[in-house]
């Protein structure tokens, strides 16, 4: 489920979601022209009868008649809604985020191709489904991050075409689109272009039996809904990204490519966010609280994948050359949401609720050991 991405226009400054709205109805013929013949639109998927559609383009101006299909459906829709009485007009107006007017490059990549998408070890671990198979593909570097070898090349590179494709027909249009969170300012949410199926699935069949083991604490057995988004760097683009949590139970980090220098990415522990923000990526100081222990960098290469509970404290380092570009899927647990607002003890996964608990109890043996010894006991 998208809940951070959508469209707007440059021109006016339309809630998110309210892509095009006609500033007033474009005109038509009085008459029609009997002599042209009309488009067929059975195969789009629109919000009005595709037959209203046919008969609605023998009024276009003569101009018109001549455009290809995408633009006079473009144009009809505009006519259209522009008669619809408000509230239906709102109503329709959710249905035309880009998703909706996109044709894909890669229709393949809208369905989930467990065999062409993913490397055959990580399908094998996956089948196999047990800690012993998932360990047998990944390291893990430090407590709680995971590091394996995902995607097939060939998946990354028409990924990477989809991506270019959406972000040519927005720049085209003139849309400007949500950034992928509040930190990155380049990419697109892949939600909002049609493949929130094809990512919900790979939350479903793929992250969720991994986090099941991994991060059972976390609500890692109930993932339920994702925001799925890829972010660019660069010299002219992002360079880095800021230490920060995520807004997720889990998050899976795969790079797609392509060539780059730079862009380490580096952890520092998980912590316990208190009061932060339900929707969004929270920003800490990277100095504050480090501990040696809890200190990783790595450089990732394409196809590969981290998997990390979401409030494992990261960041990236800037990408010094060439472009890095990473599929990022923030995946989150509603029953762990509404569970945490009843917790009152430190959770188990936060790195510093566990050694201020260990401490308490450390000193409260010593307090007992000296007791002992004041009164002469023997010590065991
Ligand atoms: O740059 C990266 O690979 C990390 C992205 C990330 O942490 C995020 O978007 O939450
Ligand atoms: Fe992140």
């Amino acid at each position: 489920m998208s809940m951070n991405g959508a469209v707007d226009q440059r021109r006016d400054h339309s809630p998110a979601n309210a892509a095009v709205v006609p500033a007033e109805a474009p005109r038509v013929r009085l008459n029609p022209s009997m002599e042209h013949k009309p488009d067929n639109y059975d195969d789009l998927p629109l919000e009005f009868c595709p037959v209203l559609f046919s008969c609605l383009e023998r009024y276009l101006l003569p101009s018109m008649l001549t455009a290809p299909r995408d633009t006079k459906v473009d144009h009809m829709r505009e006519i259209l809604l522009s008669y619809s009485p408000e509230a239906e007009r709102i109503k329709k107006l959710s249905y035309l985020t880009p998703a909706f007017f996109l044709q894909p490059l890669h229709k393949e990549l809208y369905g989930m191709h467990a065999t062409n998408f993913f490397v055959s070890s990580f399908l094998k671990a996956i089948h196999e489904n047990t800690e012993e198979s998932f360990r047998s593909i990944m390291s893990e570097p430090v407590p709680g991050i995971f590091v394996f070898e995902m995607l097939q090349p060939e998946f990354c590179r028409l990924l990477l075409e989809e991506v270019e494709h959406f972000e040519k027909w927005v720049h085209d249009k003139g849309f400007i689109i949500m950034h992928p969170n509040l930190m990155s300012k380049y990419g697109v949410v892949l939600d909002d272009f049609g493949l929130e199926t094809m990512l919900d699935k790979l939350m479903c069949d793929f992250v969720r039996p991994i986090s099941k083991v991994f991060f059972s604490d976390v609500g890692g057995s109930t993932l339920d809904s994702h925001h799925g988004f890829v972010v660019e760097y660069g010299i002219d683009k992002d360079v880095n990204l800021g230490f920060h949590v995520d807004d997720a139970e889990v998050t899976l980090n795969i790079c797609l490519g392509k060539q780059f220098s730079g862009g380490e990415l580096f952890f520092r522990g998980v912590r316990i966010t208190i009061n932060g923000p339900s929707r969004y990526i929270k920003q800490f100081n990277v100095s504050v609280n480090q501990r040696d222990e809890e200190i990783f960098d790595y450089s990732q290469v394409p196809g590969q994948a981290i998997l990390h509970h979401g409030r494992h404290r990261h960041g990236a380092r800037a990408t010094t050359d060439g472009n890095r570009i990473n599929l990022v899927l923030w995946c989150r647990s509603s029953v762990f949401r509404e569970l945490k607002k009843y917790q009152k003890d430190f959770p188990s996964w936060c790195g510093e609720c566990k050694r201020e608990k260990k401490a308490r109890q450390q000193i409260s043996i010593s307090a007992t050991k000296q007791e002992l010894l004041k009164d002469g006991e023997p010590l065991t």
